[in-house]
């Protein structure tokens, strides 16, 4: 099929909604009879999987950095709509396949991921992203800082202290794991000042330290 294929990005710090956006979006193209297909790579869940935090979940294909996402995504034969979550971890030329899937065999392209790394960097997938997409939109819903500030930063925490140096890649969620030894690691969203800072939570002996 060809037509007015489009790439749209829909970016925003972890836990923002997301994966229920993506989840939902497929929900309305599957009533209308369309044809697509989910992908993800490395869903908190396990592999293979689209998940939210709300309960919802769905099947989806696991990439890996070889996979070309054309050969993929036209493997079963025409496809409407392509839904990616956790797109920041696609390479820059899986991003430029995607293009080529909305391009050339006209699917509308949605992907969702975080914008920045725990070092408020964009990752490579997001980068690419920002290039080439056709449109991206913030997600709308806000997520708070401890402070009630609106947050931006993805902050990851290990024993309790703000990282500011690692790999790039590592799963993990924004609740601590009670299975996890205490070094595990946790994500916390945080606002600017409080990322800069590296504050995890209100000072007891300075209540109006925000
Ligand atoms: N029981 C609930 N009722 C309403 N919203 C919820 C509930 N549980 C989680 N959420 C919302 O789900 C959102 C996280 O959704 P998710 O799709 O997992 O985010 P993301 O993919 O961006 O990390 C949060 O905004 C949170 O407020
Ligand atoms: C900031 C940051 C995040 N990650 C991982 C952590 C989670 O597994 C996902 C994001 O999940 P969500 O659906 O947006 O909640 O990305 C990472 O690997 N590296 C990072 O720097």
């Amino acid at each position: 099929m060809t037509g007015p294929g489009v790439v749209r990005f829909f970016y925003g710090p972890m836990d923002c909604g997301k994966s229920t956006l993506a989840l939902q979006i497929h929900e309305n193209q599957v009533r209308q009879g369309r044809r697509g297909v989910l992908m993800t790579r490395l869903d908190r869940s396990g592999p293979a999987r689209i998940s939210s935090r709300i309960g919802l979940s769905s099947p989806a294909i696991e990439l890996t950095d070889e996979l070309d996402l054309v050969a993929t995504i036209t493997a079963g034969g025409a496809v409407d709509y392509v839904v990616v979550d956790e797109a920041q971890f696609l390479t820059p030329a899986q991003v430029d396949q995607l293009g080529v899937v909305a391009d050339e065999y006209g699917a509308h392209v949605f992907a969702f991921g975080i914008a920045t790394d725990f070092r408020s960097i964009l990752f490579a997938g997001s980068a690419r992203l920002f290039e080439i997409a056709d449109q991206v939109s913030p997600v709308q819903v806000e997520v708070l800082c401890w402070c009630g500030r609106t947050a931006r930063f993805n902050g990851r925490v290990v024993d309790e202290q703000l990282a500011r140096q690692g790999p790039t890649v590592l799963v993990a969620d924004t609740e601590p794991d009670p299975a996890a030894g205490d070094g595990r690691a946790r994500y916390q969203v945080l606002c600017r000042r409080h990322y800069r800072s590296g504050q995890l939570a209100p000072n007891p002996t300075a209540p109006a330290d925000v």
